[in-house]
């Protein structure tokens, strides 16, 4: 288990380091569209969780669509603070 900050540093880290086999590197690779294109894909999938599914799954595909967002703001070098001060 780790916290939202936790998994930005992680990503962060990942991005600086690129390490072989990390997703979140094949992601970053593939450009700021194709990750849109899975926040997208993955904002659905909370969506019908949330209104089909048990709230177990609806919690793991909205952990799905913060970590994407992550990915984004990484890809896009936008800080945790930068979103947090519009809070
Ligand atoms: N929290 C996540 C996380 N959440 C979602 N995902 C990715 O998002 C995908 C979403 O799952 P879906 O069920 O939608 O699967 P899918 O449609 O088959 O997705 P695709 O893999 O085909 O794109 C997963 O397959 C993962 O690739 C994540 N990938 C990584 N992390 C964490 O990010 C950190 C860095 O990961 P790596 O960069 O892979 O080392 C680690 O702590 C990981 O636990």
């Amino acid at each position: 288990m780790k916290t939202f900050e936790q998994l930005y540093a992680e990503l962060a880290d990942k991005a600086a380091t690129r390490p072989e086999g990390s997703g979140t590197v094949a992601q970053l690779d593939a450009g700021v569209h194709a990750i849109g294109k899975k926040i997208v894909e993955e904002a659905a999938e909370v969506w019908m969780a949330a209104e089909y599914e048990s709230d177990e799954a609806a919690a793991e595909e909205i952990s799905q669509l913060l970590y994407h967002l992550q990915v984004m703001m990484v890809a896009r070098g936008i800080s945790l603070d930068d979103v947090y001060r519009y809070l």
